[in-house]
């Protein structure tokens, strides 16, 4: 009864990664309470033989007030409602003074980072913006981000945050403190708090406003004249990468890909596009253009750098607060398994990934836009503008690209919009044309 509830009210749910599929079957591996009207659980969604495990708070109530209807998940055979617990701020105080006083309750630990104080009076609003996971912000002091599918073994958003905050590293969102539980026998991340940036605004609204900016002037105004030119933040957001590029090089290991085995790397594109294509025939249609960029990186004669990165970087993960950029959501590709989240990358990586996100900042706009076709220059023009401003402050503060590295760049781009098309055919279909336009030839820095 209640795993069938579950089933239902899940796969509605923003944050499920397997929309498009249906759930064969969703039982309970966990169910525990933590105060009395609030149980946490692990679920098991099974789906065409695979399995993914989702965490849920789940609150129970007698009445259910007007504030959470909207939270409902079901009733009950007796009448107690039951609702997505994250909604109720009268509920999630309770884990914020759990992290403050470190407590542990039925295997669920909390914790705070050594030195920080939490006040635990703030209360909770869930974040409109739900993306993979669901952010709670405890008045304008905290956000609380509770990690809904679950894979065993420490979330890299704790892991690297917490190590770049012990070298007093820029750029970063100060860590405050998280929950863990074990899982298989690993112990597993299920929630991390940081500072709540305020005022702060997002990459990726800054960027649309400057877009919209430049759309609405006459097609001689070029877009470095435009009031809204977004060119210095795009350069000062490029020197912020590479600092923090630089941070994550000091504070974990780093390595070399030697020539011989830069082959190697082309292979791991390779395998990602043919699981894309398995998913998505239409990319089928675009392997020569894919293909001829990994064939690229097999003629390379130089070693690659590599070390931690961020792993899904775009202008949604960087905030531009008062003084300078954040870096934010360090956890990876959502859906990759950890090892592959975890693994040395080529910085270059995360330089691609930005690189993508100016080209879907300037292409969104156009989607249903009835001027569509007269604004595909400036579209370009935007992109291009920012594209190379960011290199050059990727450079100048210090990030590594040469000329070589071109081959390299431009595979880790086309790599990204392969991920971004199953990404957006799961989740945003109507989306797809952006990271579709990324596989018309053309020349590219
Ligand atoms: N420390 C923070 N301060 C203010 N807002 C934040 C902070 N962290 C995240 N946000 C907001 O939440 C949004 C989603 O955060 P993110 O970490 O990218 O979550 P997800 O992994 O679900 O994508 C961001 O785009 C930003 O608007
Ligand atoms: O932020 P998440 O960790 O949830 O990342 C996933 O969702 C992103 C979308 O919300 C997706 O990013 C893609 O769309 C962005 C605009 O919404 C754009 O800035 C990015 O460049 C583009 O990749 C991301 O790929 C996905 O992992």
């Amino acid at each position: 009864m209640l795993d069938e509830l579950l089933a239902a009210w899940i796969s509605r749910q923003r944050w499920f990664g397997g929309k498009g599929r249906a759930i064969d079957e969703l039982s309970i591996d966990s169910d525990v309470e933590l105060r009395p009207g609030l149980r946490h659980l692990i679920v098991a969604v099974w789906q065409e033989g695979s399995r993914d495990r989702y965490q849920l708070l789940l609150g129970e109530r007698e009445q259910l007030p007007d504030r959470l209807t909207h939270a409902l998940i079901g009733t009950t055979p007796d009448d107690t409602y039951l609702y997505d617990a994250v909604h109720d701020f009268e509920l999630t105080g309770w884990l914020l003074d759990g992290m403050a006083h470190d407590a542990t309750r039925n295997g669920l630990r909390m914790r705070h980072v050594p030195g920080a104080t939490i006040d635990s009076d703030q209360r909770s609003l869930v974040l409109g913006a739900e993306q993979s996971n669901t952010s709670l912000v405890y008045g304008d002091a905290y956000i609380c981000k509770l990690f809904r599918r679950l894979i065993p073994g420490v979330n890299p958003e704790l892991e690297l945050v917490l190590a770049l905050a012990a070298r007093d590293a820029p750029h970063i969102a100060r860590p405050y403190g998280w929950i863990e539980t074990d899982l298989d026998g690993a112990s597993t991340t299920l929630a991390f708090m940081q500072e709540f940036l305020s005022p702060a605004n997002d990459g990726w609204d800054l960027a649309l406003a400057s877009v919209r900016d430049l759309y609405a002037l006459p097609p001689e105004v070029a877009a470095a004249e435009a009031g809204g030119d977004f060119a210095a933040e795009s350069r000062r957001l490029g020197a912020a990468t590479a600092r923090v590029h630089h941070e994550l090089a000091a504070a974990f290991p780093t390595d070399v890909v030697e020539s011989h085995d830069v082959k190697r790397m082309a292979e791991g594109f390779r395998r990602r596009l043919g699981r894309a294509i398995a998913e998505i025939p239409e990319l089928r249609e675009h392997v020569g253009v894919i293909e001829g960029a990994y064939h690229q990186v097999e003629l390379l004669t130089h070693h690659v750098p590599v070390q931690r990165v961020h792993g899904d970087y775009h202008l949604g993960q960087v905030m531009r607060t008062p003084t300078d950029w954040v870096v934010l959501d360090f956890e990876g590709e959502p859906g990759q398994p950890l090892a592959e989240r975890r693994a040395l990358s080529s910085p270059l990586r995360d330089v691609a990934g930005m690189l993508r996100s100016f080209d879907y900042a300037a292409r969104h706009l156009l989607m249903d836009h009835s001027q569509a076709e007269k604004l595909e220059p400036r579209a370009q023009e935007w992109a291009d503008r920012n594209r190379a401003a960011f290199m050059e402050g990727y450079t100048d503060g210090g990030g590594v690209i040469t000329r070589g590295d071109a081959a390299l760049l431009r595979a880790f781009e086309l790599s990204k919009a392969v991920y971004e098309v199953v990404y957006e055919a799961r989740n945003r279909p109507s989306w797809l044309p952006i990271p579709l336009a990324a596989f018309r030839p053309r020349a590219r820095l």
